[in-house]
């Protein structure tokens, strides 16, 4: 097995992934295992260091995830983050309660003492928690070495054991030294050099597609957004002509979004298969209110349509789509015990009798990083630069019952957001924008009338990876130009309000 420098036991947080990735992004390599992975099978992999990350049991219940013990007498240095420091706690003797107060979102973190894992942060840092539980007492041989407004003990250490832990997720994009608290936990405590690069990953990905797929072709499911353009270029580079790349109309895109795919393709000379499966995805839509069941019906037709596509073509056995490491960890338990969030159509909503294979090159990898290898693959910038746009489109944002004039209303008001948003120049300053049809209606009166008509919520976010955001503090005069033409240019819509929520404790989208 090859050397892997840092090991990450995943308890099923649903910020696993991001440690492997700001790891990477510091340049070194690791791997995440489950929690109950093996001491040969993790010592197979020359680690010189574990982290132990965070997740949604409580270490005192009895149905919390335990390690192999093993792990805290191997001499490793270990960091654990969250539910992994109440696990070191616990196990060395100190003690996890209940927290009075929960602390989810921003603290800020106050240095006790002076400590290599802070070397080149700011005492006073801003910090991300996410946790219900504290550490009530430490364990003998640890000291205190950061406290924050909640948590007495939101860092402590035995240094001479190399053991660290942090209350918080340093690897979170709203703590914002967190990447450098992993950095110099990976170099300075572990001895890591960085060594790993974005270059070294699509080759990688390249040869494995190669050995995946042989001399079969492949059904790409190309939906416009960048990951699985980032995956049809990557196929294209790796098998060319035994790719076929198709585009489902679904009755659920945008206003004027499937010509703006058709055109992008064709003029980069990818001879794009269209289906127009409308009618049979708002069919099968009538009348579903629940967005799990939504969710399932969506990734079934998608498999539905791409079956009979392939069909048309020989030796077809694979199916490659853009799927995110974000897909996948809020719609299944990627390695550790994490909690189904809600079922991506292409991660939790593949039914069961699909016969493809899957080929996902992306599955480890975060948006920003799919950007980063978008650009080393030479995708035009307004590829790159697309605001994310989810499988199951507008059936998400309308709320409740999807139907085709409720759609048309909502593709209505979202084009003149992203009209707005895009004269301003706040569309690149931002991860991602859209409308929502709220199931709500109310009284307005306009010019002397009484209305009783539908509200709109307008979404926009900063995030980096979509695994974290917070609500895009746009100027209010531009969100009153928003409301304003929405409300005079829409016909059935009398209120416009807009979301405020981070994620946590909310979702980017609705449902
Ligand atoms: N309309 C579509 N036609 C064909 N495949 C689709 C379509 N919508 C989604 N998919 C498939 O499902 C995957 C996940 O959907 P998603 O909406 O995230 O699109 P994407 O390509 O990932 O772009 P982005 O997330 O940037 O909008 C896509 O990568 C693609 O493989
Ligand atoms: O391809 C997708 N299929 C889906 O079913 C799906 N659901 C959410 N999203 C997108 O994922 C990011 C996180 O969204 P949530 O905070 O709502 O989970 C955001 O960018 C969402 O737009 C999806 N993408
Ligand atoms: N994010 C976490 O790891 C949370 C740990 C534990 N479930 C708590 O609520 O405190
Ligand atoms: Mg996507």
């Amino acid at each position: 097995m090859k050397h892997v420098p840092i090991v990450v036991l995943d308890f099923g947080s649903q910020y696993t992934q991001i440690i492997a990735r700001k790891l990477r992004e510091s340049g070194v390599y690791s791997e995440i295992v489950p929690y109950s992975e093996s001491i040969e099978d993790i010592m197979a992999r020359t680690p010189k260091g574990l982290i132990l990350s965070g997740g949604p049991a409580s270490v005192y219940a009895t149905d919390s995830y335990h390690p192999d013990s093993t792990i805290f007498d191997l001499g490793l240095p270990i960091l654990g983050i969250c539910y992994g420091m109440q696990l070191i706690a616990q196990h060395f003797g100190g003690s996890v309660v209940p927290a009075s107060s929960h602390e989810y979102g921003k603290a800020k973190l106050e240095f006790i003492d002076e400590n290599e894992i802070f070397k080149d942060t700011p005492n006073g840092q801003t910090v991300w928690m996410s946790h219900g539980d504290r550490v009530e007492s430490i364990p003998s041989g640890f000291e205190k070495i950061a406290i924050s407004e909640n948590s007495p003990f939101a860092a402590i250490a035995d240094t001479s054991k190399n053991i660290y832990a942090f209350q918080f997720h340093p690897e979170v994009y709203h703590s914002e030294y967190g990447t450098k608290l992993l950095k110099n936990f990976a170099k300075y405590i572990c001895g890591c050099e960085s060594t790993w690069n974005m270059g070294s990953f699509a080759k990688e990905q390249i040869d494995r597609v190669k050995k995946q797929v042989g001399n079969k072709k492949v059904l790409c499911a190309v939906s416009g957004g960048v990951d699985s353009s980032v995956v049809a270029t990557l196929l294209f580079e790796a098998i060319g002509n035994q790719v076929i790349p198709v585009f489902v109309d679904n009755g659920l895109l945008r206003a004027n979004e499937r010509d703006q795919v058709e055109t992008i393709f064709r003029s980069r000379g990818i001879d794009l298969i269209t289906v127009d499966a409308s009618e049979k995805f708002l069919s099968k839509l009538a009348g579903i209110t629940d967005p799990e069941t939504k969710r399932k019906i969506i990734g079934e037709t998608f498999i539905e349509v791409f079956d009979t596509e392939a069909k048309k073509h020989s030796g077809v056995e694979f199916l490659a789509q853009g799927t995110l490491y974000t897909d996948v960890i809020e719609s299944v338990s990627v390695k550790g015990p994490s909690k189904t969030i809600k079922s991506h159509h292409n991660v939790g909503g593949l039914p069961d009798w699909m016969k493809f294979e899957l080929v996902e090159p992306l599955r480890e990898i975060f948006k920003d990083e799919v950007r980063e290898l978008g650009l080393e693959l030479g995708l035009p910038r307004n590829m790159i630069n697309r605001h994310p746009f989810p499988g199951p489109g507008l059936a998400i944002r309308v709320m409740g019952d999807v139907n085709k004039p409720d759609l048309d209303l909502l593709r209505k008001a979202d084009i003149i957001l992203l009209d707005v948003l895009h004269s301003t120049g706040y569309y690149e300053k931002t991860w991602q924008a859209f409308t929502v049809l709220l199931n709500v209606k109310s009284v307005g009166v306009m010019g002397d009338n009484r209305t009783y008509d539908n509200t709109v919520c307008v979404r926009i976010v900063d995030a980096t990876d979509g695994m974290t955001a917070t609500f895009a503090h746009i100027p209010h005069e531009i969100l009153e130009t928003i409301s304003r033409r929405i409300i005079n240019e829409v016909d059935g819509i009398n209120r416009v309000v807009y979301d405020i929520s981070s994620k946590p404790p909310a979702t980017i989208e609705w449902e």
